[in-house]
């Protein structure tokens, strides 16, 4: 994919819904050298929106239709059960050139399209918190009216807070929804868990903190540094009949593997469900 960095540069974009990810994906874009005066967001909750003013110096809007007239791209960053509702209430040409980009969990391109009325470029994104640190992970996917300039558009803008992959086929959204979207949590319920349990082996909270994060950034590290996959990497830290081969095999023993299948249909299915249920 040709990248429209330039492009992205002298777009305005605009975020209706400025809860957690939207704060992520904005704070994440301000580090990179996007100017500030290009970002809008429009938010009704009036702390919330004075926070992102004072945070990140960017054009904040109580009403959403003011931010659609001053906006190229438009983000839409509220609640799935809130889309319906927010986009309904816009008043918007299908000539206008915009292009919609979506990061609601489940809700459907042809959904977007209905009920924004008329052929639209639509890019269904599903990007994750860590982009508040650009390192961000995002699966995209484009209608078929989403030209190839939006499309380096839509990904200039996720590229610039972290990774971006696109899918071909839409119901991969879903996937992706449960694998990265959602995968921040998991990862913080691990070191959660791993610093519990090392302070219940003696350690100060403090220590058992430090040693849990950092051993998890080096572990990521490690895995997206050397050519190695993460079997071999889990194998290499594997001493025979040392420490890490118990710590494995009680992991194993509570079929580990079948609880991560497990929690991952959970949220593709909810995703899914969303989209049958509120999509109409
Ligand atoms: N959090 C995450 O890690 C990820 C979230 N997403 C998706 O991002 C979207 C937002 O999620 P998240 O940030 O967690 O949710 P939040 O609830 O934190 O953010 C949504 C924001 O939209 C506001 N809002 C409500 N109604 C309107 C309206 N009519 N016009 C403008 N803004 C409105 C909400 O205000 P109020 O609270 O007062 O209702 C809230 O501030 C969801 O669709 C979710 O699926 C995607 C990837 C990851
Ligand atoms: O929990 C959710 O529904 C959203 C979508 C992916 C991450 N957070």
């Amino acid at each position: 994919m040709r990248l429209t960095y330039a492009a992205m540069k002298n777009a305005t974009i605009g975020f209706i819904g400025g809860g957690n990810m939207a704060r992520s994906l904005i704070g994440g874009l301000c580090q990179s050298d996007l100017p500030p005066a290009s970002l809008h967001v429009s938010e009704p909750d009036e702390t919330r929106r004075q926070a992102l003013q004072d945070d990140f110096g960017i054009s904040v809007h109580a009403d959403n239709q003011a931010l659609v007239d001053a906006c190229e791209v438009v983000v839409l960053a509220v609640k799935p059960q809130q889309l319906k509702a927010v986009i309904t209430a816009l008043q918007s040409r299908a000539d206008d050139g915009k292009l919609y980009l979506t990061i609601a969990a489940g809700i459907r391109t042809d959904s977007l399209q209905q009920w924004l009325g008329g052929e639209r470029s639509i890019v269904r994104a599903m990007p994750n918190t860590p982009a508040l640190v650009q390192s961000g992970a995002t699966g995209l996917y484009a209608n078929r009216h989403v030209t190839e300039t939006q499309k380096g558009l839509a990904e200039s803008i996720l590229r610039a807070v972290g990774l971006t992959v696109w899918v071909t086929e839409e119901a991969q959204m879903d996937a992706v929804t449960a694998l990265s979207g959602s995968g921040p949590a998991y990862f913080f319920m691990v070191m959660e868990m791993m610093e519990q349990a090392a302070v219940k082996l003696g350690l100060p909270t403090e220590t058992a903190r430090l040693l849990t994060l950092q051993t998890a950034f080096g572990a990521a590290r490690l895995a997206l540094e050397i050519e190695e996959d993460p079997a071999q990497l889990r194998r290499n830290v594997t001493s025979p009949g040392g420490t890490t081969e118990q710590a494995i095999q009680a992991l194993a023993d509570h079929d580990i593997q079948q609880m991560f299948e497990q929690a991952l249909q959970a949220a593709h299915d909810r995703a899914r469900e969303l989209a049958d249920e509120l999509g109409q």
